[in-house]
C-alpha cells in the first residue's frame, strides 16, 4: 500500500505536466506525490503532505491539514495503472519525503512498463535497494539552515556523501537568502559535489518571487561555475496541487 496526497479528497495527486526544476526541466512527465515527510520545512509548499492535526512543527503559514482529506492509501497496482493511464515515458516520484515509502514504491515502480524514474527527494533518507536499482535520477535537495529543521535530522553527512558519489543524483539547493551561500559552499567542499550537479534554485511560490531571486541567483551561479534552476511550474500554473 503507497499514502499519497490528494488534490481533492479522495483523489490521488497523480498528474502529468512538464517537470518545472532542475535538470530535466520542461521535460513531459507523469508526477506521484507521497504523503508524509520526516522534516518540517517553515517554507514547504506540500504541508499538506504532512501538517496534520496534532503536529505543531511551525510553519510559517501556520495551516493545519484534515489528514482523511489530504491523504489516500492506495494498492500498489492501482497507483501504478493510474500513472501509466497518462501515457508518460517518464515517472517523477515527490511528496513529501517519497523515499520514507521506498520498499512500497519499488512494488509500485516495478509494475510500470517502459518508464524512467526520477526521485525528489530531501537527501536524509537511504533509498530502499529494491527501489534504487530502478532510479534513473535522484533530485536530492538538502535542507539549509533556513528551513527551520534541526541540522541533524537535515543534514545526515555519511547520506550527502554517498549522494555525491551517486552520479544519478542532482543536488538542487533551495536558497532564500545570499547568507544562504555560505552554508552550500561548505557543503560543497565537505563532500566533494561536483558543479556541474549543483544547482540553485529560489524559494518561492510566486513569480514575482522567484523573478527577483533569480536575478542576485544567476550572478552567483555564474561565479562559482554552479548551474541555476527556476520554477516552471509556478510561472505557468502558481501555487497549485495536481501541476
Ligand atoms: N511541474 C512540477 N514540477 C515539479 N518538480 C518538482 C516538483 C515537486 O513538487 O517536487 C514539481 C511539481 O510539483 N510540479
Ligand atoms: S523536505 Fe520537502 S516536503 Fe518535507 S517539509 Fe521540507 S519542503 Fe516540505
Ligand atoms: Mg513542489
Amino acid at each position: 500500500m503507497l499514502t499519497l496526497a490528494t488534490t481533492n479528497p479522495g483523489e490521488p495527486e497523480i498528474f502529468a505536466s512538464l517537470q518545472g526544476e532542475g535538470a530535466s526541466v520542461g521535460r513531459p512527465v507523469a508526477f506521484v506525490r507521497l504523503s508524509r515527510c520526516n522534516l518540517a520545512c517553515t517554507w514547504c509548499d506540500t504541508a499538506y503532505t504532512w501538517r496534520f492535526e496534532g503536529d505543531n512543527r511551525s510553519h510559517r503559514d501556520d495551516l493545519v491539514f484534515e489528514r482523511s482529506a489530504n491523504q489516500v492509501t492506495l494498492e500498489e497496482a492501482d497507483v501504478a495503472a493510474r500513472i501509466m493511464a497518462l501515457g508518460q515515458d517518464r515517472l517523477v516520484i515527490t511528496g513529501g519525503e517519497p523515499l520514507l515509502q521506498g520498499a512500497a514504491l519499488a512494488r509500485m515502480v516495478a509494475l510500470l512498463d517502459g518508464m524512467s524514474i526520477e526521485v525528489e527527494t530531501n537527501g536524509s533518507v537511504a533509498p530502499h535497494p529494491a527501489l534504487d536499482s530502478q532510479v534513473a535520477q535522484y533530485n536530492v535537495s538538502p535542507k539549509l539552515a533556513h528551513s527551520g529543521n534541526p541540522g541533524e535530522l537535515a543534514l545526515v553527512v555519511d547520506r550527502l556523501a554517498a549522494w555525491a558519489r551517486d552520479p544519478r543524483a542532482v543536488f538542487k539547493f533551495v536558497v532564500a537568502a545570499p547568507g544562504d551561500l555560505a552554508e552550500v559552499e561548505a557543503l560543497q567542499q565537505a563532500h566533494a559535489i561536483p558543479s556541474e550537479r549543483l544547482y540553485l534554485m529560489g524559494e518561492g511560490t510566486d513569480s514575482a518571487t522567484l523573478r527577483e531571486r533569480a536575478r542576485w541567483l544567476s550572478g552567483e551561479c555564474l561565479a562559482r561555475g554552479w548551474r541555476f534552476t527556476d520554477r516552471l511550474h509556478i510561472h505557468l500554473y502558481g501555487d497549485t496541487r495536481g501541476t
